[in-house]
């Protein structure tokens, strides 16, 4: 029987006609569960998490997966087990953590708007860093942990004007971006840092953007962040841990990111060439780690054929799957059981109503109603993006280790949909 990957998804590929998820044909599982239906494949998130560790072999690092990619408890669990910890952007986020069995001891906390709420829960537990945004945020962390007697370790996120080259959305380190300290404000905002009794300087981050294809703009924020970490320590103020965010892309059609271990290679040389080898590194990749390890299986309800399209109206959507509607972003569509018939060109399309609600536009397809596809490269910012819109319930998630699958997340309910909502009282407001 021929096998053929599929390019980029490792684990995923087609044995003779049917479609296979590590040693599982995906159409088994759509029979099992039903669709839309989101599968992992256990496998591909290891080979990507072991790109990383090949990386920094025999350096110091503690690689905290970005869980806003995909927040599912059991791939949480999943990365936990491998030693990694967690970057957090919320206070749901840590409770996430904490309920997969991570430990609060390898969570870094970013984000431009961490409420006091937040800032106490997360010192309660114990958090190795808050990656701090802004002067203002610093006040306020200070006022917290001051109140509940104890120290908050923090680095400072620098904005450092670098273009990442990507989707003006997921583009995070220019000077424009809500995002990060300014690199010209940063050695001001480590001074003072420095002095505030609530405080601990424990390190150093810098975050660009998301879906970077190429190596040049993390190199040039790495010069920008190893000068500024010169300036912060001729001042008297020690760096120990030095946090390069994520961003990594993904091929999703037909992209080329260098792979995680070639541009760690090249980053740690300059690390090296400049003196900075040995320190404590910190990484946050997210979308790298889950990415091309996840699809999203849904079923042809209707073929319609337009005066000016065609149309393949299939039971995921916008809602499920939101990000062709939010930046236009290309995901590969593929048949879980390849037809030897002509072809025909459509626009694959949910049944919300919103003309935005596409999922693939002109795709060359063999189908029949009724026959299932896959949405390639649905493994992050897809489950953790979805929503309730037009009341759907959310998807079921599958997760798949060679022969065996584990459903990790019932399909929701429309009752599920509006537990917590209340009706009017009898007599009228
Ligand atoms: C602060 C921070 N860290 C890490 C990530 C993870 O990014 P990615 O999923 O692109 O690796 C993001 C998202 O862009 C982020 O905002
Ligand atoms: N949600 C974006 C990535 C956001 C990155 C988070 N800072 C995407 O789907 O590509």
């Amino acid at each position: 029987m021929t096998h053929t990957a599929l390019p980029g998804h490792p684990h995923i590929a087609y044995r003779g006609q049917d479609l296979f998820i590590e040693d599982l044909p995906v159409s088994a599982l759509a029979q099992a569960h039903g669709t839309p239906l989101f599968v992992y494949s256990q496998a591909s998130m290891q080979s990507a998490l072991a790109a990383y560790q090949r990386g920094f072999a025999g350096r110091q690092v503690q690689i905290c997966y970005a869980m806003k990619a995909n927040s599912s408890l059991a791939l949480l669990q999943f990365f936990a087990r491998q030693g990694c910890g967690f970057d957090i952007v919320s206070g749901g986020e840590l409770e996430r953590v904490l309920a997969a069995g991570g430990d609060a001891s390898k969570v870094i906390f970013s984000g431009v708007g961490k409420t006091r709420a937040e800032m106490q829960q997360a010192l309660q537990a114990g958090i190795l860093c808050f990656n701090v945004e802004s002067e203002a945020e610093l006040e306020v962390l200070n006022d917290v942990a001051v109140a509940m007697g104890t120290q908050a370790p923090i680095s400072i996120r620098v904005n450092p004007n670098v273009d990442p080259k990507t989707h003006p959305y997921i583009s995070t380190g220019l000077k424009g971006n809500k995002f990060g300290v300014a690199h010209e404000r940063a050695l001001a905002t480590y001074q003072r840092a420095a002095a505030l009794p609530g405080i601990r300087v424990t390190g150093i981050d810098c975050h660009i953007g998301s879906q970077i294809t190429d190596a040049t703009p993390y190199l040039d924020a790495a010069d920008r962040v190893l000068d500024l970490i010169e300036a912060i320590e001729a001042a008297g103020i020690a760096i120990h841990h030095i946090d390069f965010g994520g961003g990594l892309g993904i091929n999703y059609n037909g992209d080329t990111p260098p792979a995680a271990d070639d541009l760690w290679h090249q980053l740690l040389a300059k690390m090296d060439a400049r003196g900075f080898g040995d320190r404590q590194f910190l990484i946050e990749p997210g979308r790298s780690l889950v990415g091309n390890a996840g699809l999203c299986v849904t079923q042809v309800l209707y073929l319609k054929p337009g005066e000016e399209k065609n149309f393949c109206i299939v039971d995921a959507a916008m809602n499920d799957l939101p990000r062709p509607a939010m930046y236009q972003a290309f995901h590969g569509i593929v048949p879980l059981q390849a037809r030897a018939e002509t072809p025909q060109v459509y626009d694959v399309v949910g049944p919300v109503c919103e003309s935005g609600d596409w999922l693939g536009r002109d795709r060359t397809l063999a189908v029949h109603e009724g026959d299932h596809l896959a949405v390639l490269s649905a493994g992050a910012y897809c489950m953790s993006m979805s929503s309730n819109y037009n009341t759907r319930g959310r998807a079921a998630e599958v997760l798949v280790s060679g022969h065996s699958a584990h459903l990790i997340r019932e399909r929701e309910t429309a009752a599920d949909t509006f537990r917590g909502e209340k009706l009017l009282p009898a007599a009228p407001l």
